[in-house]
């Protein structure tokens, strides 16, 4: 399903050349484009002649030519992400730098390059000066630089094997990040990405494909990291989508020629094994990888309709009314204050048969042996999971994006926040409203986890929340702030109820 409806979807251009194949080039760029819910357009560098055993030969375009298919471009459908891709020609390679000095700042797209500067089947682009061009004139234009092993090689100048200080330097020509791509590394079980961002690292792996049908792969990566980014994620969300978007149409390749065929273009990734693993590289997010050993107790889902309330007064006037599930999040008060109200918020809890979660206090919720704790992203460094996981209390993680995702998945939490999905009176956020179509898909990717959306949610937009598929609904406001506070609570959780009763019918 795209971000946007027809009317709007995001425009996205490949600057490269075409496979008559159709597996690679501007083809599988225009594929991918489609497939992620993006118009794409394709100015083309060059026309090759190739099939799936070997490029036979190519011939350019116009210097001309290439100057005017990108300026009637952007007079009439301005792009928000450009993938550059194979330019074999150092003149359209100087108009290109040339022409993105010129309009890139004002028109504020995204550039991932892809220096294709050989084929998979050994035919070499690249020549001395054409690596100059990119080295002095082109790097700095890049938001991201995709190499393979061998590129990175070949335009970094250190003779180095080391492929983090090969990236570093490449970093230092003046491309904001890279991502070097470990395809090339077939001794290993694994392939392995390395993410080196402006503020974040990390590796991305997933199981090596037997499928030799591979043809187009690294266009496939950079043009799906264009159209996520063009469809308005984070850089480093759109490499996480796109790798994992990358293994759906991998594991689907099927054969063209007598060669490598191409890849299978799907759509939106959403499949649980196609998602890359995703290991910190520096120390803000060491210790957010699951030890193998940790497992934290599960919920009964669905989880439901799910108050979250300031303090214990509140948690009083809900009680009656038999809430299954209330978080505490206490956010004032002295530290012996906000001890007394979890000490009775607990022991209250048990009477009521409530599981009450706690918010960031989990040394107290351990200690009153409350049902479970709830974290967020910065508590996540800070806090013992083994400790809450041998205690036996229940673990909710916040998510934002992907990124936060991909982590929080692999800890396994008892369940996920996925937030904020609209715009909240109730909490400063540092983050955009997330919005109900990111709100599915995050769902469906977490089909093995119960989920809870928080934000912004009230009766209005109750239903539409619930379609997307989470297993809980999270409020505040739209219960504490309510005129009257019980019927608000008392409404929401029988239509909450509905649907899941609807739903295991
Ligand atoms: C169910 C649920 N989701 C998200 C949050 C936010 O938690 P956190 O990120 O820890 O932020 P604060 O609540 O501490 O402001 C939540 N509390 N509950
Ligand atoms: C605590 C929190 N975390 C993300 S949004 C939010 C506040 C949700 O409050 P409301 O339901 O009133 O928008």
């Amino acid at each position: 399903m795209p971000e946007h409806t027809s009317e709007a979807k995001p425009i996205v251009w490949t600057i490269a050349s075409s496979d008559c194949g159709g597996g690679a080039g501007i083809q599988a760029d225009l594929h991918t484009f489609a497939a992620l819910g993006c118009h794409g357009c394709s100015v083309i560098a060059a026309v090759t002649a190739q099939n799936s055993i070997e490029v036979v030969g190519y011939e350019s375009v116009s210097p001309a030519l290439f100057v005017t298919q990108l300026n009637c471009l952007l007079q009439d459908m301005p792009p928000k992400a450009i993938k550059i891709g194979l330019i074999p020609d150092v003149t359209l390679l100087e108009q290109l730098a040339a022409w993105l000095t010129q309009h890139k700042a004002q028109h504020q797209f995204v550039v991932i390059a892809d220096p294709v500067l050989s084929s998979s089947s050994g035919y070499q682009f690249a020549r001395q000066s054409q690596l100059c061009i990119w080295r002095q004139q082109l790097l700095p234009l890049v938001d991201l630089l995709t190499p393979n092993l061998p590129e990175l090689a070949l335009l970094s100048t250190m003779p180095t094997p080391n492929d983090e200080m090969q990236a570093a330097q490449l970093r230092q020509f003046g491309c904001a990040a890279v991502l070097i791509k470990g395809g090339h590394a077939t001794d290993q079980a694994d392939s392995c990405d390395h993410y080196l961002g402006v503020d974040q690292q990390f590796s991305l792996s997933l199981p090596r494909l037997c499928n030799t049908h591979n043809h187009g792969t690294g266009c496939v990566l950079s043009s799906a990291i264009a159209a996520a980014c063009a469809q308005g994620y984070a850089l480093a969300d759109s490499v996480i989508i796109a790798r994992a978007y990358l293994q759906q149409a991998l594991a689907n390749g099927y054969a063209t020629g007598n060669g490598a065929g191409s890849l299978q273009h799907h759509s939106w990734p959403v499949t649980p094994s196609y998602w890359p693993l995703l290991t910190c590289d520096n120390e803000q997010f060491a210790g957010a990888t699951q030890p193998d050993n940790l497992s934290f107790a599960g919920m009964t889902t669905p989880i439901g309709l799910y108050p979250v309330v300031d303090s214990v007064a509140w948690l009083k006037r809900l009680l009656p009314l038999e809430p299954d599930v209330v978080q505490l999040r206490i956010k004032q008060g002295s530290a012996a204050d906000i001890e007394r109200q979890i000490a009775e918020a607990v022991l209250l809890s048990r009477d009521y048969k409530l599981r009450l979660f706690i918010n960031d206090y989990w040394q107290l919720a351990i200690k009153y042996g409350a049902y479970g704790v709830h974290l967020g992203q910065q508590d996540l460094a800070s806090a013992n999971l083994a400790a809450i996981a041998a205690a036996g209390l229940r673990l909710g993680i916040s998510t934002h994006n992907y990124t936060e995702l991909t982590r929080a998945r692999q800890i396994r939490p008892s369940y996920i926040a996925l937030g904020h999905i609209f715009t909240t009176q109730t909490k400063q956020m540092p983050s955009k409203p997330q919005g109900l179509v990111r709100l599915k898909y995050y769902a469906a990717l977490c089909r093995d986890i119960p989920t809870v959306a928080i934000g912004g949610i009230d009766a209005t937009r109750l239903d539409e929340v619930l379609a997307c598929g989470v297993t809980g609904v999270a409020v505040v406001s739209a219960i504490t702030a309510q005129q009257q506070p019980e019927q608000a609570f008392l409404t929401l959780k029988q239509r909450v109820e509905q649907h899941y009763a609807h739903q295991i019918k």
